[in-house]
């Protein structure tokens, strides 16, 4: 079998790199999983999040093949971790007011860093890791080298970052959505704001020095952790409200496919297999980051296999409409976009869209339309529901 990249971003890579991880998905994973063995060592997980994140690969065909593999009981370990994403989504989607308050409390911190020299101090040394904690400086080095973390250490860093260098999550958050190949908005909010005590409330994850000995093979022994964990305030989270609606797509009416790294694996949708695509578009202004133009490259080529159609490289969204036009259209169809600073950004596009005769239609994956309704509390009431959704969706 030909070795898969460590943190594959195309539809190969990723496919290559699941057929690799599977024979280890089942108790190997429930065993090993929270084990960080260094950089190069992270065998135990499946390092697919860089592509689940794009959906170049998709959430269902992951559960399916190590559901094939395993079965549902030595798999439930794997799955349940699968949820975790798409509860994250489904959970911001319901209150993204959350995300707003996020973005308003990192550009606090980040004014308070002006005023605030010993502040700003201890967060340059966090950036730089030069705190002097071993692992902490050890794994915002791996971050920025290889763009990756074990879930296991993005749990300490956070801790870590909170209750022992006393810094706001906020600014942490920002700096692992920033390095992240897999940085993603609900997922890395929440995770945040779940180590810190704000998710489950008055619940936060302490970081314990020798639990960090024992889970990276002796390879640290940090010193001066904190002994108690001191939660940020915080306003509650607002009940869940109806996720937004969007133009639905008309199945049988030409469309311009733009293509975002929102969701880069829209050929695999059911729904949309038929539609009549008559051109296909990216944009360069969704290619920042090396990963971003990798995904967009790959699902381009794919779509415009799969729907026969030509394919083209725009600069930004202000040229969508004349490239629907250019294909005879006025539907622009593209995934379901997500809470995060590319949602914040569409409705000037949708009203620019909308002022030039063109509807933007979402179109939202079958899967999210599934599981989102059960995202609306704690992960433990998606988490009992799992072996029902199975039946549909994988
Ligand atoms: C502070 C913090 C920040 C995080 N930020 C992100 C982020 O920006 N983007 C991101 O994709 N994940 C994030 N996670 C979740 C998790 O760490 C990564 O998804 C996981 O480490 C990716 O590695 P993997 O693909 O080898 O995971 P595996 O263990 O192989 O898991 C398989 C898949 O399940 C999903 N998954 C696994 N664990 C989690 C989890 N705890 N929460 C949500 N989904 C999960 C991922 O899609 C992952 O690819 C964060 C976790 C923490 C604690």
């Amino acid at each position: 079998m030909a070795s898969a990249p460590s943190f594959p971003v195309t539809r190969a890579d990723a496919l290559a790199r699941l057929a690799q991880f599977v024979p280890q998905a089942g108790a190997a994973y429930a065993k090993g999983r929270n084990f960080d063995h260094g950089p190069g060592q992270h065998r135990a997980v499946s390092r697919l999040s860089a592509a689940l994140r794009r959906r170049t690969i998709s959430e269902a065909e992951v559960v399916r093949a190590v559901l094939a593999a395993h079965g549902p009981e030595a798999a439930a370990s794997f799955i349940s971790e699968v949820f975790w994403r798409t509860y994250w989504k489904g959970w911001l989607e319901q209150r993204p007011a959350i995300w707003t308050r996020y973005l308003a409390g990192r550009d606090a911190a980040t004014a308070r860093l002006a005023r605030d020299p010993d502040l700003a101090a201890r967060h340059r040394d966090a950036l730089t890791g030069r705190t002097g904690i071993d692992a902490f400086d050890h794994w915002i080095g791996e971050l920025a080298e290889t763009g990756y973390l074990h879930n296991w250490a993005r749990m300490q860093v956070a801790s870590i970052w909170i209750f022992t260098l006393g810094l706001p999550w906020q600014l942490g958050a920002a700096h692992f959505l920033d390095q992240l190949r897999d940085g993603d908005p609900a997922s890395n909010t929440l995770s945040w704001r779940w180590v810190a005590g704000l998710h489950t409330a008055g619940k936060a994850y302490l970081a314990d020095a020798a639990r960090i000995t024992a889970m990276t093979d002796g390879r640290f022994h940090p010193r001066g952790l904190a002994t108690q964990a001191i939660i940020p305030g915080d306003a509650p989270a607002p009940l869940a409200a109806p996720w937004r609606t969007t133009p639905a797509v008309d199945p049988g009416r030409p469309a311009l496919l733009w293509i975002t790294p929102e969701d880069a694996g829209l050929e695999q949708e059911a729904a949309l297999a038929r539609l009549p695509v008559r051109a296909v578009v990216a944009c360069r202004s969704d290619a920042g980051t090396a990963a971003d133009a990798a995904a967009l490259d790959d699902a381009l080529a794919r779509a415009a296999a799969h729907w026969n159609a030509p394919v083209q490289w725009i600069n930004s969204p202000a040229e969508l409409a004349a490239a629907a036009q250019g294909a005879g259209t006025t539907q622009i169809v593209t995934g379901f976009v997500p809470v995060g600073l590319r949602a914040d950004a569409l409705p000037a596009i949708r009203a620019a869209l909308s002022a030039q005769g063109c509807v933007l239609a979402e179109h939202l994956r079958a899967w999210d339309k599934a599981v989102w309704p059960h995202c609306r509390r704690g992960f433990f009431a998606l988490k009992q529901e799992i072996p029902a959704l199975l039946k549909d969706l994988a």
